[in-house]
């Protein structure tokens, strides 16, 4: 990394690198980076540099082993290139959580020594502030306020708790992230909460869950009177359910590697939450047959998608692997889906629509342009409507808003968290299903089951889809609705997360 010299240092100062040690450093505080130079100039050429991006948190502490020194600890998660086995020559991008101990004894007294730390500190947690580039609402109003965090010990195979106990608080600890927690008691509890919170007394909500609980904090602050504000909270996501797909996508957006184990994906999303920017995303509004207005971050399902969904319930114990054991056994023994789907195709010049300019009197029906009630018929007459149809028979059907539908289902690789479209993606069946269900399923970790020209897909920014049997699985976030005609409109960059905007020219440091 190079030093970018248009920035002024702000703080230097010599340390040692660890209590023992002789050798002095000079270390500069820079608005983006934190140099560790010998302070042998012979050796400058050493110089090494911390990006502040990469840093999560910085803690004062009183060394054990001298009486009068201050350790200054840096806390930091970065990228880290490594050497993957089987190729010697690609190196493949590692996140890693390290730890930078600089010690520090200019004075003879450790309340001198502490005090010049704690002015360190201060700088560090400021430029760390900074760099989050958070919306100028929250700056002026929340910088000191908690994050409201509900934990669900139901949630995927009853892991939530103990992953935020293990891992999320120790994250949060050194980053000095205030929050508050909540463990849920009953399903439900989340949205009863935020629909009685005084909303000027939180900076965010942050759901320690399954896709479940995020879905029931979203519903439960559109359901207040003043839902505009409510929707201004930014929502983090700590991943403790069986499906995780809401910080999935953040991840995702933010052009880090997902992490693959469990423990480094909590962690992951721990910083993550501890240094976030605010992000918007697109919601949906979606009618159900029984006279439901439920808001969705995720998709809609129907056909095998749905059954798999729905009916590896069973299976909660095995956690995110119940999902393929029941799609094997769906792909073996597919269903036909009969019904059509109505839609109005997506065109560019929709993204203008800017739901922020809505009056603050505006109720969530404001929302309806192009619905219409769900027992009206929809003319698709082309000529003078922009409605289509597609007739059935189906064997899969998926409208998604976001990339992922869980942490190895890419549903449609060029989705984001916000571009103003749903993506409506279907097979008919009227092919060889079971063949094709299979080389779908097979390349649907990494989104390229579109190469298929079995698989038929398009951008569209409302729907109706009617089923024509009366029993069956719809599902709205992974969660199961009345079965029935369902229908839906895009909301684009509605909603408020916290995420991180991709950081294409960032740095990794070694130290
Ligand atoms: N203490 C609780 N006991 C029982 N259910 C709860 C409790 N707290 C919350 N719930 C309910 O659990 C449901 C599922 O939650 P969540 O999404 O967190 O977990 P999950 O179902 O494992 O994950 P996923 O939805 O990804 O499969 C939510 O509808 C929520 O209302």
């Amino acid at each position: 990394m190079t030093e970018d010299t248009s920035l002024s240092t702000e703080l230097e100062d010599l340390f040692f690198l660890h209590a023992n040690s002789t050798k002095q450093y000079l270390i500069k505080l820079s608005p983006t980076a934190i140099s560790i130079a010998p302070y042998d100039a012979q050796q400058r050429n050493q110089t090494r540099f911390i990006a502040i991006d990469d840093v999560y948190g910085c803690l004062c502490m009183k060394s054990r082993k001298n009486a009068i020194q201050c350790h200054l600890t840096l806390y930091l998660y970065t990228t880290r290139k490594t050497r993957v086995c089987s190729t010697p020559i690609t190196k493949q991008e590692k996140l890693r959580r390290l730890r930078q101990v600089l010690t520090y004894g200019k004075f003879n007294d450790f309340e001198s020594n502490l005090n010049e730390m704690t002015k360190w500190h201060d700088c560090i947690t400021n430029a760390i502030y900074l760099r989050r580039n958070l919306p100028r609402d929250i700056v002026m109003t929340k910088r000191d306020k908690r994050v409201l965090v509900f934990v669900n010990p139901a949630s995927g195979a009853g892991k939530a708790y103990r992953l935020v106990m293990e891992h999320v608080i120790g994250v949060w600890s050194e980053s000095e992230f205030n929050h508050h927690i909540v463990i849920t008691e009953y399903a439900g509890h989340a949205r009863d909460y935020v629909k009685t919170i005084q909303l000027a007394d939180w900076s965010g909500i942050i759901l320690a869950s399954g896709d479940g609980l995020v879905f029931e904090v979203i519903n439960g602050l559109m359901s207040r009177s003043d839902w505009q504000e409510a929707l201004q909270l930014p929502i983090g996501h700590i991943p403790g359910g069986s499906g995780n797909a809401f910080i999935t996508n953040i991840i995702r957006y933010s052009k880090q590697p997902i992490m693959s184990a469990t423990k480094n994906f909590v962690v992951q999303a721990a910083v993550l939450a501890a240094t976030h920017q605010v992000i918007p995303f697109d919601l949906s509004v979606i009618h159900t047959c029984d006279g439901q207005r439920l808001f969705s971050f995720l998709c809609v399902e129907w056909g095998i998608i749905a059954d798999v969904d729905c009916d590896s319930e069973k299976y909660r114990f095995l956690g995110e692997t119940r999902f393929t054991v029941e799609a094997i056994k769906r792909i073996l023994h597919p269903r036909v889906y009969h019904g059509y789907i109505d839609y109005i195709p997506y065109e560019d010049a929709d993204t203008i629509v800017d739901f922020h300019q809505i009056s603050t009197h505006a109720t969530t029906t404001d929302f309806h342009r192009d619905l219409l009630p769900l027992d009206e018929v929809i003319p698709t007459d082309s000529t003078t409507t922009k409605w289509r149809r597609i007739n059935g028979p189906f064997a899969h059907v998926l409208i998604t808003s976001k990339a992922l539908i869980s942490k190895d289902v890419v549903a449609s690789a060029v989705s984001t968290l916000s571009d103003g479209y749903l993506t409506l993606q279907f097979i008919r069946s009227d092919g060889p299903t079971r063949k094709n269900l299979a080389k779908t399923f097979t390349r649907i970790s990494d989104g390229s089951h579109f190469d298929y020209n079995f698989v038929e897909w398009m951008r569209i920014r409302a729907f109706r889809l009617v089923p024509n049997d009366t029993n069956g699985n719809l599902m709205v976030d992974g969660e199961k609705v009345a079965y029935g005609p369902i229908q839906g409109e895009i909301l684009p960059g509605i909603g408020r997360c916290m995420g991180k905007l991709p950081n294409i020219n960032r740095t990794s440091i070694d130290i």
